[in-house]
């Protein structure tokens, strides 16, 4: 079908908007949001929607929307814009190939096509919306109906921006170019795209003689330049690191009539023949899950029986709770009356604070420890020995006990463990327990100035292969640490690495915070590398504006959706959209007030002027200040 003008200009629009909000567009939507031109249309005959999409002839769309849209309509005369629109064209003809481009057929044609074996790539996105909300087609199976991935996510996201409550918030959520075929079945359901979050490297991080360049995906500023430096703090005696136990745990909770007869079962389990017998089929489930202890735990009529095995190199979960089920009927062979409540009682104890994996451990326990000599602590860490002793007994210790701390005994072990752990593909809820960790620094050396540190984490749920480790870019992440995937020749190896890893670059984040304490120089170094200036010195002007009584119309909306995306417009914006006050406006100095709300005295210069503009204000230093 030829591309009409009007197509094309809304096409424009909305990729205008995109490229503006985003500055890159391509793994965004170009046509996902009636904000971004997407309009309203009468449903036709057949169609059972009350709002359907139109990409076809949009001269009937009465969407409040249209008239931001025509107010951005750039002219043809350009020559960027012709470019533009030539690739639009193109872009829409290779999109439409194949795919109905008029108004929607109806409801039972687009049935019997769905049905058919060709029939279903032919269906307009308009025409498979119609069919979801006729219940045709679930939601969540639209990549599994249109055969297609990305376009079963292009055409959710079209679906979700038809609730009022998030529509406008789809577009700046790329899906573009993204590998769907790993998601699919593996890791995320109902997809709409993803995101992106910013990996740092910290590292080298000499650990066992070997030398790792740690990812960590964060949003918080500060956090990889403090492992950093922590790794360069131990560059030259490097970190020490041994697992010293291993086992991923899984305690269903099942009940029986009486608690005598749960205590029957209990001693049962003890006995090591019926363990034998149990870990036989356990074992079975899986190539690499061995059982290696069961841990009953007794509570009136409920037992709850705590299985723990090798998991090779996964975490397990799945794994354990596989063979869990299957050791749970050999068990109820021998115990008829035994009601099973839950694959999981919660003494497992996955993604919740608990003692037992404190003391018990789950995953891989891991202790690390390091000597930093004294001129690195003095030079590069900008603190002493002593102080960082004294700081570390007073606030992860003492500190952690007075607060009731359950394996809480450090600074800031989750910081480095989740960061981690979203880069290379762990499940992130399991840093509740994987960050448990205490933090010892002694004084060392002849003169007691070099320090010695140690972490102790004995739950560290991590795994090389299963669950998000298959995405390729945590994949990848993976492979930067030479962990990725299964160890063929030592099954659990590569886990086993990777949790050295995770202990090794916590003592690096431990030190380097610990230090900028002891310094006092957190405060600082977040506001250098934690806060986004540009940002805040926009707000700070709108601040400024709304304090000088700046007439409202001649600020429009400067968090507006098309501008907040880039801080610097939001700067742009207001600078020109700033005009000259008026006399009509001019603050008199008297009215003019500081921070504390006193009156604020002003030059005889600027007496002498009274009119103050705003590009004079938007010049005056202090106007940070505010
Ligand atoms: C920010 C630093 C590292 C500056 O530290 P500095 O000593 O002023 O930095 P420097 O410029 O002297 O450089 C020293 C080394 O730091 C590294 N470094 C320095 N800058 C960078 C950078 N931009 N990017 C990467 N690495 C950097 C780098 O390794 C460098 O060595 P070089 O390579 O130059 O020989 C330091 O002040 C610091 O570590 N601050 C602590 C920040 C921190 O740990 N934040 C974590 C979050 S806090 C939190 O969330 C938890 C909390 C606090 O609530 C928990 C609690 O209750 O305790
Ligand atoms: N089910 C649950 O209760 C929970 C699940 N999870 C989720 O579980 C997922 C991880 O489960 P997990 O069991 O780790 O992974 P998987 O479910 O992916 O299982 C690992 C798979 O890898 C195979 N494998 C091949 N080589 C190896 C090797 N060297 N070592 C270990 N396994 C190998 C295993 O073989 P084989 O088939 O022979 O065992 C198994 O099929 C994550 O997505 C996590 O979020 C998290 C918490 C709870």
């Amino acid at each position: 079908m030829p591309v009409n003008a009007k197509e094309i200009e809304i096409l424009l629009n909305r990729n205008n908007l995109c490229a503006e909000k985003n500055n890159v567009n391509d793994y965004h939507d170009t046509c996902s949001s009636p904000d971004s031109g997407i309009s309203k249309s009468r449903p036709s005959s057949g169609s059972v929607t009350p709002i359907t999409f139109s990409i076809g002839d949009h001269s009937e769309s009465d969407d409040e929307g249209d008239s931001e849209d025509s107010g951005l309509v750039m002219k043809t005369e350009n020559a960027e814009t012709q470019t533009m629109l030539e690739n639009l064209k193109i872009s829409q003809k290779e999109e439409m190939d194949g795919r109905w481009t008029g108004p929607p057929r109806p409801l039972e044609e687009c049935i019997n096509l769905l049905h058919s074996d060709v029939g279903v790539k032919q269906l307009s996105d308009e025409e498979v919306i119609n069919l979801v909300n006729a219940k045709h087609i679930p939601a969540y199976q639209l990549e599994k109906a249109v055969q297609d991935l990305e376009r079963g996510v292009a055409i959710r996201r079209k679906l979700s921006c038809m609730q009022k409550d998030i529509k406008g918030a789809t577009p700046d959520i790329p899906y573009k170019n993204y590998d769907y075929t790993m998601v699919q079945g593996a890791c995320c359901e109902n997809v709409i795209g993803y995101i992106p979050i910013p990996v740092g490297i910290a590292g080298p991080l000499k650990m066992d003689g070997k030398l790792h360049y740690v990812p960590m995906a964060t949003t918080e500023g500060c956090l990889v330049a403090s492992t950093n430096r922590g790794c360069r703090a131990f560059m030259q005696t490097g970190v020490r690191t041994r697992v010293v136990h291993e086992g991923m745990s899984r305690a269903p909770v099942v009940r029986f009539p009486s608690a005598m007869r749960a205590a029957e079962a209990m001693l049962w389990l003890g006995e090591s023949e019926n363990f034998e017998e149990v870990k036989q089929s356990f074992d079975a489930s899986s190539r690499f899950a061995r059982l290696i202890k069961i841990h009953p735990r007794i509570a009136g009529r409920y037992l709850f029986i705590r299985f723990v095995a090798k998991t090779g190199d996964a975490m397990g979960m799945n794994m354990i709770s596989k063979g869990t089920e299957v050791a749970l009927q050999v068990l109820q062979n021998h115990f008829h009356d035994m009601e099973i409540l839950a694959l999981s009682g919660n003494v497992c104890t996955d993604k919740k604070p608990s003692a037992i994996n404190w003391l018990e451990g789950r995953g891989k326990s891991v202790v690390s420890e390091a000597i930093v000599p004294a001129n690195i602590v003095e030079n590069v860490l900008k603190t002493t020995t002593a102080a960082l002793v004294e700081l570390n007994i007073a606030k992860n210790l003492v500190g952690s006990a007075a607060a009731g701390s359950i394996g809480g005994f450090n600074a800031h072990a989750a910081n480095i463990v989740t960061a981690i752990y979203i880069a290379c593909g762990q499940d992130p809820a399991q840093n509740v327990c994987s960050s448990n960790c205490m933090t010892i620094m002694e004084p060392s050396g002849e003169d007691g100035r070099d320090l010695f540190i140690s972490c102790t984490m004995p739950s560290i749920e991590c795994g090389t292969i299963g669950g998000g480790t298959i995405l390729p870019p945590q994949a990848a992440c993976l492979e930067m640490l030479g962990v990725k995937g299964a160890n063929a020749d030592n099954p659990g190896e590569n886990a086993r690495t990777f949790a050295r890893i995770v202990s090794a670059a916590v003592l690096a984040g431990e030190l380097s915070l610990m230090s900028a304490l002891a310094a006092g120089h957190l405060v600082k170094s977040h506001l250098k590398h934690n806060r986004s200036a540009t940002l805040l010195s926009a707000i700070a002007l709108e601040q400024q504006a709304a304090n000088l009584k700046i007439t409202s119309e001649s600020i429009q909306e400067p968090q507006s959706r098309s501008s907040k995306t880039s801080s610097e417009k939001v700067v742009q914006s207001i600078k020109s959209k700033l005009t000259p006050v008026s006399s009509s406006t001019i603050l008199k100095p008297e009215n003019t007030l500081n921070t504390k709300g006193e009156a604020i005295k002003r030059s005889p210069s600027s007496k002498s002027s009274p009119v103050i503009t705003t590009m004079e204000f938007l010049s005056v230093p202090d106007c940070k200040q505010t």
